[in-house]
């Protein structure tokens, strides 16, 4: 389980950071943002403009013996100022849709790329549904956001104080009663902000865990259903997926509540405004057209003043979206490649640990680290196998090597150079790795082999591929429905685990790095191809150096020398032989009994004894 909780991280940042860095982001499309501001304002004007020609109408043409003429010109003016709003409406989204679409892409691309550049330990403490929402839903809020609710709420805003600035230039009195009800609708709006904005967050986290939930249910299907956890699952999945829903009936509740107070104002002012304009207008300080004028613009004012409530709802979620975008983005990439990376003198493959200690960030404060002052070397082509117990540490040193884990203190050394002083596409050149558990991607077999083989010049990539192939015994895929282009991984064929694990060796073998790390990488084969994949590691492995973590006999036969991981550290380091002969703790881990004395040893005894 990870570590992520909902709502539980403290952006520390200032609540308008996210938006000044969202204005880095928004200046190349601004000049289209702006045109499709001018165009939805232009269409704010014009439906403003209606009212003020229907106040002539009244004036001018609706008594008896109006002119028939200027009625005909006038309908045919509302009718125009009709066309022309819906044109600039039209125009107004064909400003806006396209950058937003491209800066929602845009940063979607740069999180991905963030994503993967953060350190593995970013990795497992995040749940991948958090990260996956963060990319997919909150940037298409975002995009919406920007295409319409931004827009919107700066038209809204606007086409308020233009009605305002028209009411009071038709009657003081008149405006001052609309205005009125502003007072009451920012206190509330202030109250709605602060409410809405944790429920967002809250709602946003939630579904995010909801989406870790699903993947994690998804790709452990198998284990549910052999241990009858379904239902089980379906409880979890549903008491998360309730807490969801009642966050957002909570907010949708509390916007529901604004926007009534929104609607319910401006209605009340509009009575007192109805009672005052009959009286002006039975004083004669008001015409009837101007009575008019006032009530049609309080109806197009109704619209915005409702938007205003809603895309202020809007942009409160967007912000908890930016908020928890850059949370990532801000996440610090503590494994780079230094400013100025060294390379060795002589690429000889030469591997060392020196005084290696290695917590990792999540264990409690003041916990026994799982590596402790380790050493080891490798010397250039040597072969070692790293035995210890489980939960020794073998995985974590391994890691160590292409810097998927930083060692807390001491170094790791390639040719003498510290792998912190690598680029690090060069040390991940230099360094190939298998893992025990393989990952094997959506893509063809050949796409999955040749991973990370770098092109070499006067080398054939399919013979290449062929070979690392041939080494992993992996000669099965022939007789694959489409060859080496069978889509296999999440959404394709499924391999069997031990076919899995031989893809994932030809992965590493392809790659013809420097050192190899591998990983128990024959754990799942059977014994006839376990042998037969040893013999072929051995030729392979003659000029590479590889550090390859055994827990068989016949894994470690593959080794030149072994080194006994215990408490930290390397207890032992000899040939299979000599750690048989004189460790009981690597007996036990090999399973492999005492070995029956040799004739040499026991002369040596009975020498010793006399
Ligand atoms: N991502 C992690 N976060 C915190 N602790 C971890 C993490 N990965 C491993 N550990 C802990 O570090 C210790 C060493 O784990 P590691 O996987 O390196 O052991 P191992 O020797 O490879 O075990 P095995 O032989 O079972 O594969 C274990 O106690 C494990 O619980």
């Amino acid at each position: 389980m990870k570590q992520y909780q909902a709502g539980t991280r403290d952006t520390g940042r200032s609540s308008t950071s996210s938006w000044r860095r969202l204005g880095g982001f928004v200046k190349p499309i601004l000049p289209r943002l702006l045109m499709g501001f001018i165009c939805a304002m232009g269409a704010g004007v014009v439906a403003l403009a209606i009212p003020q020609v229907l106040s002539s109408l009244v004036n001018t043409v609706l008594y008896p013996g109006g002119d028939a003429a200027a009625l005909r010109s006038t309908v045919l003016l509302i009718t125009l100022l009709g066309i022309a709003e819906a044109l600039l409406v039209f125009m107004r989204r064909v400003f806006v849709i396209t950058p937003a679409a491209r800066l929602e892409t845009q940063l979607r691309v740069g999180f991905f790329r963030h994503l993967q550049q953060l350190p593995v330990s970013f990795h497992d403490k995040w749940g991948s549904g958090q990260l996956l929402s963060r990319s997919m839903s909150d940037l298409s809020l975002l995009r919406r956001w920007l295409a319409f609710g931004a827009v919107m709420l700066v038209v809204a805003t606007v086409t308020v104080v233009l009605g305002l600035a028209l009411m009071f230039s038709s009657n003081w009195v008149l405006g001052a009663i609309y205005l009125a009800g502003a007072v009451p609708i920012t206190v509330r709006a202030y109250r709605f902000r602060n409410v809405f904005r944790t429920a967002s967050r809250l709602s946003q986290d939630q579904a995010g865990d909801l989406a870790t939930a699903v993947e994690e249910s998804v790709h452990g299907i198998r284990v549910i259903k052999a241990f009858g956890r379904s239902r089980h699952m379906l409880d979890g999945f549903a008491r998360q997926a309730h807490e969801l829903r009642s966050t957002e009936i909570g907010k949708a509740r509390s916007l529901s509540n604004f926007l009534a107070f929104v609607v319910s104002v401006p209605q009340i002012t509009l009575a007192l405004g109805l009672l005052a304009g009959i009286w002006l207008t039975v004083q004669g300080q008001l015409t009837v057209g101007g009575l008019v004028a006032y009530f049609a613009t309080a109806a197009v004012l109704a619209g915005p003043v409702e938007g205003i409530g809603m895309l202020l709802g809007m942009t409160l979620t967007t912000k908890t979206a930016l908020d928890r975008h850059f949370e990532v983005l801000d996440a610090p990439n503590t494994i780079a490649s230094p400013a100025a990376p060294m390379a060795p003198v002589r690429q000889l493959g030469a591997l060392e640990f020196h005084d290696v200690t290695y917590s990792y960030p999540e264990a409690p404060a003041g916990g026994i680290p799982v590596l402790r002052g380790l050493n080891l070397r490798l010397e250039p082509g040597e072969t070692m196998a790293l035995v210890g117990a489980t939960g020794s540490g073998k995985s974590t040193l391994l890691q160590l090597v292409p810097r998927l884990y930083e060692a807390t203190s001491g170094a790791v050394r390639i040719d003498g150079v510290d792998v912190r002083d690598y680029d690090l596409r060069v040390l991940r050149s230099v360094v190939s790795v298998a893992f025990e558990d393989t990952t094997l991607f959506s893509a063809s077999i050949r796409e999955n082999v040749m991973l990370g083989a770098q092109p070499e010049p006067g080398r054939d990539p399919e013979q290449v591929l062929a070979e690392a192939l041939e080494t992993a015994q992996g000669g099965f895929v022939h007789s694959l429905p489409e060859g080496l282009d069978t889509v296999i991984g999440e959404e394709g064929l499924s391999l069997s685990g031990g076919q899995r694990q031989r893809l994932a060796l030809a992965r590493a073998i392809a790659a013809r790095p420097r050192i190899l790390v591998l990983d128990d990488p024959l754990s799942a084969l059977d014994v006839n191809t376990e042998e037969l994949v040893t013999a072929a590691l051995r030729r392979v492995l003659a000029g590479t150096t590889t550090l390859i973590v055994a827990h068989r006999p016949s894994t470690v036969a593959l080794a030149d020398r072994v080194a006994l991981l215990r408490d930290g550290g390397i207890e032992d380091v000899g040939t299979h032989a000599e750690l048989l002969h004189r460790s009981e703790h690597y007996r036990h881990i090999i399973s492999s009994p005492a070995p029956s004395p040799s004739l040499e040893d026991l002369l040596e005894e009975t020498d010793s004894k006399a």
